[in-house]
């Protein structure tokens, strides 16, 4: 599976870690940056990883900011991006069972690195069900289309 990761300054440091973490499992992982704690804007780096992930060159991505909120609002206003902002273990296996995201927002702020290495683990490893939920996945992408042209 190929990951695009990214994130703003104050997720620089655990985005280090979840490359580094990932990589290690094998997964390849493309990071978009940023590179330093320097202050940065998150929607630059939402919008490398959605656009990314959006024309189908990565599986899924990552973004992380220091609540996860900006990046996540960001990456969701690119067409055909789902991103859930994750910051507990059941959210992050309902979000790929029932919304089929295809971006995780973590907020590095807000919770541990134990924790933000379990989530993405279980978003990863984690299917979409279809079913019910197909049809309700499909009427977001049709809220997209009307607004979205
Ligand atoms: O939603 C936005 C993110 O949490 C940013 O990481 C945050 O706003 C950055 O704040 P500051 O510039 O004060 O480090």
């Amino acid at each position: 599976m190929k990951i695009a990761i990214g994130s703003d300054h104050g997720g620089f440091l655990l985005k280090e870690l979840i490359k580094e973490y990932l990589e290690n499992k094998g997964f390849a992982v493309k990071d978009y940056g940023t590179d330093s704690e320097a202050s940065c804007d998150y929607p630059e780096f939402a919008q490398s990883v959605g656009e990314a992930v959006a024309a189908g060159e990565y599986d899924k991505g990552i973004v992380i900011c220091g609540t996860g909120i900006g990046i996540s609002i960001a990456a969701n206003k690119i067409p055909g991006i789902r991103c859930a902002l994750v910051g507990d273990s059941f959210s992050a296996k309902a979000t790929r069972q029932h919304n089929d995201t295809n971006v995780l927002a973590l907020g590095a702020r807000v919770i541990g690195s134990g924790l933000a290495l379990e989530i993405v683990d279980i978003w990863l490893g984690t299917e979409f069900e279809g079913g019910r939920h197909a049809g309700r996945v499909e009427k977001i992408g049709n809220i997209e289309k009307k607004y979205c042209k």
